[in-house]
């Protein structure tokens, strides 16, 4: 059996975020495939390939905290039942490097003055620090503010942050003047450095601008990417649509001489940086338009279809499109396997051929499965 990951938090029980915290990682997996099994047993001739393991800590690239405490003594993490905050600045489940930010952060909010937001008064402005790193050590940082109040002092106060962390490349301040559960609002302010973090990944750097969709593991994204481009090499698939592309990571990778890529996303933003990752890669075949993949008009059935939907997958429409579609492969890869096998089985033209679990959240029962779906009446067509 393999070591558990322990955590002071966990143990003391003032997070409990990582529900499996504390539970040896074979064990996790082991639970995990168990799960996508049987939500997946009603295909039981397709063949699960090994799954993709995640390191147990350290592999989060993005940190989402919430900001309590005052600005003489801010606290970067949850808040408690109570509504008070809880620093969790130690999480072992982020990146070093996001680590290493959070000392000079809070030192800047009390530089700064920058009142964080206290939930049962609605008073102050600093709701939530959001903090991003590529892999190459560069990092987007993001305040959530109630207001544009404490902007003047972020402005005169940010030459000394950068000098604490020079690893800073883009800075914003984001507006959130609801009093809600939401993480973020609609408004981004550029404060510094560049429009995007450039997330390098092997060959290839995608473009992410702050509020943009990435992968939360690195590592986990990246055996992704390269298990979709070994499908779909093989089927031989010349025309290919990524739908849900985010800034571009399927769509990217798969892209080859003399196939076309298209990716299509609700996000301006998104797909602004996924036609800037494809230009400064050369990769004249791929293309990207802003749209919604759920009313999709089938047209030019292309070869193969990626999907990879939020949560609440594709839905009866978009599955309908599909079934009807005629694409003799879809690679759909999915972060919730309930709505996998629902979709799945509102595509009853599709037969799973392979399955492979992704470990994207190690300490939790979450995790990403992809699967290769191959049209019944159509075996290859190279
Ligand atoms: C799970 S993420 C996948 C992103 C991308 N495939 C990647 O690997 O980074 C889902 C993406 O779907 C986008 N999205 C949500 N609803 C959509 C819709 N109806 N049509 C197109 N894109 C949508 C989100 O903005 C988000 O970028």
């Amino acid at each position: 059996m393999s070591a558990a990951m322990q955590c002071d938090y966990f143990d003391r029980g003032v997070c409990g975020t990582c529900t499996l915290m504390g539970t040896p990682y074979d064990v996790q997996l082991a639970s995990k495939i168990a799960h996508a099994r049987t939500l997946l047993a009603f295909w039981p001739d397709a063949v699960w390939l090994p799954p993709m393991q995640s390191r147990q800590s350290g592999f989060r690239n993005k940190a989402k905290m919430v900001v309590g405490g005052t600005a003489e003594s801010p606290t970067l993490g949850i808040l408690d039942a109570t509504q008070h905050g809880v620093d969790l600045t130690l999480c072992g489940i982020l990146s070093p490097g996001l680590r290493a930010a959070f000392a000079p952060i809070a030192a800047f909010i009390s530089r700064a003055r920058i009142t964080p937001y206290d939930v049962p008064t609605r008073r102050g402005e600093l709701k939530h620090v959001l903090l991003t790193q590529s892999p190459d050590g560069e990092l987007v940082l993001r305040f959530v503010l109630r207001s544009t109040e404490p902007l003047g002092r972020i402005r005169k106060h940010l030459l000394g942050l950068l000098a604490d962390l020079p690893n800073l490349s883009v800075v914003t301040a984001n507006l959130l003047p609801e009093h809600k559960a939401v993480l973020e609002g609609d408004e981004e302010i550029a404060l510094a450095g560049d429009e995007t973090l450039a997330m390098r990944l092997g060959d290839l750097v995608l473009h992410l601008r702050p509020a943009s969709f990435f992968q939360t593991n690195t590592d986990i994204a990246m055996g992704l990417y390269a298990q979709a481009r070994e499908w779909i090499d093989e089927v031989g698939a010349r025309s290919v649509w990524d739908l849900y592309c985010g800034v571009g990571g399927f769509a990217l990778h798969v892209a080859a001489p003399g196939r076309l890529v298209h990716g299509v996303e609700v996000s301006a933003p998104a797909v602004e940086s996924a036609r800037l990752s494809a230009v400064e890669a050369g990769l004249s075949g791929v293309t990207f338009e802003v749209g919604d993949a759920t009313a999709l008009d089938a047209g030019d059935t292309p070869d193969a279809i990626i999907v990879n939907p939020p949560r609440r997958g594709l839905g009866d429409r978009l599955c309908a499109t599909l079934e009807a579609s005629g694409a003799p492969t879809i690679v759909y890869s999915s972060c919730n396997a309930t709505t996998l096998a629902r979709d799945i089985a509102a595509m009853p033209s599709y037969a799973p051929q392979r399955i492979r679990l992704f470990d994207m959240f190690p300490q939790t029962d979450h995790y990403e499965v992809m699967v290769l779906l191959s049209r019944r009446s159509t075996s290859n067509y190279t």
